[in-house]
This record gives structure tokens, C-alpha cells and sequence, in this order.
């Protein structure tokens, strides 16, 4: 029988990611607890979107946001009929800041498919991570937005795949959020397409050095969030991020570039005087929980 949709309103929630985490360049992502809530509706006539929360006033309201784009793919990929849309969206995730906001956006619309359709696993998680990779162009995000926690993710013939990687307990990250944007594909454009092989070992070590971190021997995070693929390489297009990555590092604390930028992920609680004295250069300090559970459907 033909797949239907069968659901009408469907609530869902995303967390936002932060991917690379230094050496894992396109590999490597953490979901963090700041949670965007879309609930979607199939109406007759045309889509509508309203936007609580990051994002209101700047986003499109109509055909082109994301979020619907994404819920048309995955009701297309799953070979169901289009419907009229209505989108509620309180966002959480800061735009265009190295947190996964158009992944979380891109994940929830087709997670959001799924929970409308008459057969659900038309669009399992392999489906979701390979339609999300389209719309993204990697996979680093969207793994962990699915899956929670930490994740690393391949590519072959098949498309995409993700695994969880082990995580310690005691994980207290902090994320340092600066006031301007840098989209996404402006930072990857900055990115040479060729890297020396002396680079790419480097990072292939840290990376492996990071999966013993992440699991339980934190005393190894330092050395094992250095980079050398991409984070100096995008100095100039977020130089301030670049120094206070240096400087937290220079002082101990195991820093990396979130994403593609410009917020910047530190793998431990910062002390107050520290979180301070960024705050007064204009960071917005945050501490959330380490996600560890992915995107979820909320049945209403
Ligand atoms: N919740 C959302 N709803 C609609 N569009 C979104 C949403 N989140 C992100 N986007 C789109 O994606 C852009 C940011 O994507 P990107 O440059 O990849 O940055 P990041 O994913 O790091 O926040 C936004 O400017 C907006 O166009
Ligand atoms: N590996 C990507 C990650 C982009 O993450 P985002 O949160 O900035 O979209 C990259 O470094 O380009």
C-alpha cells in the first residue's frame, strides 16, 4: 500500500551540535542541550511558519525555510504525497555560529516526515543521516543532532554512516558564543582542498588520541583537541575566535573552534574569572549538558 501521511501534527525536538571537535574535521560531532522545538502541521492550503526565538524576523516564512524544505524531502523520499505546511518553531540554537542550527533545522523537518508517515521506517535513521548529509554537505552534524552524544561518522558507496563513541560521565562543556555570524559555507570556502600528509597524520593521531579522551581519560583532552587542518587555516575569517582558542589553550583548557565557527567549544566547566573576563569581551557564556540522547518525536 501507498505511504500516507497519517499523523497531522507532529511536535519534535533537536539538539544543537558542535562538530569537529578539533582534530575530527568533518567526522567528529557532540550534541549539546539547547534544544530547537518544531511542531508541524499538514493543512490545506499554503505553508505558513512562525518563528519564536532565534531566527524570528530573519528566516523565511514560506516554501524556502528550511525546515520545510526538509519535511518536503523526507515526505518525497518516502514516496508520500505533499501537503500544506504549518510550522511553529521556538529556536534555541544561535544561527550561524558553529552550533548546528541549519542541521538541527534540516533534522527536525525530515524527523518530522517520519513521524506523519503510515510507515515510519521508510525513513530510519540511516535515511535521515544520508538526506541530512545532502542538504548539509557533511555528515558531522546531523549524526549527533540523530543520535545524541558524541558520534563519528564515514562515508562509503553505501552513503553515510554514524556510530556513538564512548562518553565519560563527567563531561561539563562550556561554549563561548561571539555576537557575529559567519555562515558555514563561507568558512569552508576558505579551506584549501589539498592538506600536506605531515597535517593530516597529525590530526588522524589527535583524532584517535580524542576517542580515549571522550571515553574516560580527560587528563588526555589537551593534546588531543590540537588541529591543524582547518582551524588556523580560517584565521581570517574569524580572527578573534582564533585568539581566544589560542589563549584558552595556552592556559590549559582543552579549546577547539565549534564547527565551522565562530563560537568556540571548551571540553570543561571555565572558571568564573574566566567566564567573566569573556563575558565582559562580549562572549555569551554557556554551559549546557551534554545531549545524550538525539532528536526525538514528541507524539501529541
Ligand atoms: N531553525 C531554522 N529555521 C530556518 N532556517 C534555519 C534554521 N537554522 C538555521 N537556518 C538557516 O541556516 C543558516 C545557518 O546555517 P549555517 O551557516 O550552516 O550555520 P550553523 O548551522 O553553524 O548555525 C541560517 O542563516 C538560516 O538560513
Ligand atoms: N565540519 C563542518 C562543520 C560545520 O558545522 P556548523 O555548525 O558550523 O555548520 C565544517 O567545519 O565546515
Amino acid at each position: 500500500m501507498a505511504v500516507r501521511i497519517v499523523r497531522d501534527r507532529v511536535l519534535v525536538r533537536v539538539p544543537a551540535t558542535s562538530a569537529n571537535l578539533g582534530p575530527g574535521f568533518d567526522v567528529l560531532g557532540l550534541a549539546l542541550g539547547l534544544w530547537d522545538e518544531i511542531t508541524v502541521r499538514a493543512i490545506a492550503g499554503e505553508s505558513l511558519v512562525h518563528v519564536d526565538g532565534e531566527g524570528a524576523g530573519q528566516v523565511p516564512t514560506d516554501e524556502s525555510h528550511l525546515v520545510v524544505r526538509a519535511v518536503r524531502a523526507g515526505l518525497e523520499a518516502a514516496g508520500a504525497p505533499q501537503a500544506g505546511l504549518e510550522l511553529h518553531c521556538r529556536n534555541a540554537i544561535p544561527h550561524g555560529r558553529g552550533l548546528g542550527s541549519s542541521a538541527a533545522a534540516v533534522v527536525a523537518g525530515l524527523l518530522a516526515a517520519r513521524g506523519m508517515l503510515s510507515e515510519p521506517e521508510a525513513l530510519d535513521d540511516a535515511r535521515i543521516l544520508a538526506l541530512a548529509t545532502e542538504f548539509e554537505g557533511h555528515p558531522d552534524n546531523a549524526a549527533p543532532a540523530i543520535h545524541g552524544g558524541a558520534t563519528l561518522t564515514w562515508s562509503d558507496s553505501e552513503g553515510p554512516h554514524a556510530e556513538r563513541v564512548p562518553l565519560g560521565e563527567s563531561m561539563r562543556p562550556t561554549v563561548l558564543v561571539p555576537g557575529e555570524r559567519l555562515s558555514t559555507s563561507a568558512a569552508r570556502q576558505a579551506l584549501p582542498t589539498h592538506v600536506p600528509l605531515v597535517e593530516a597524520t597529525f590530526n588522524i593521531s589527535r583524532a584517535a588520541l580524542l576517542i580515549l579522551a571522550l571515553g574516560g581519560r580527560p587528563e588526555l583532552l589537551l593534546p588531543a583537541t590540537a588541529d591543524r587542518l582547518h582551524q588556523s587555516r580560517r584565521a581570517g575569517v574569524m580572527a578573534p575566535t582564533l585568539e581566544a582558542v589560542t589563549a584558552l589553550r595556552e592556559a590549559g583548557w582543552p579549546a577547539v573552534v565549534s564547527g565551522a565557527g565562530p563560537s568556540v567549544l571548551v571540553f570543561e566547566a571555565l572558571d568564573s574569572a574566566t567566564s567573566e573576563a569573556l563575558s565582559a569581551r562580549g562572549w555569551r557564556v554557556l554551559h549546557p549538558d551534554v545531549a545524550r540522547r538525539g532528536a526525538e518525536i514528541v507524539t501529541l
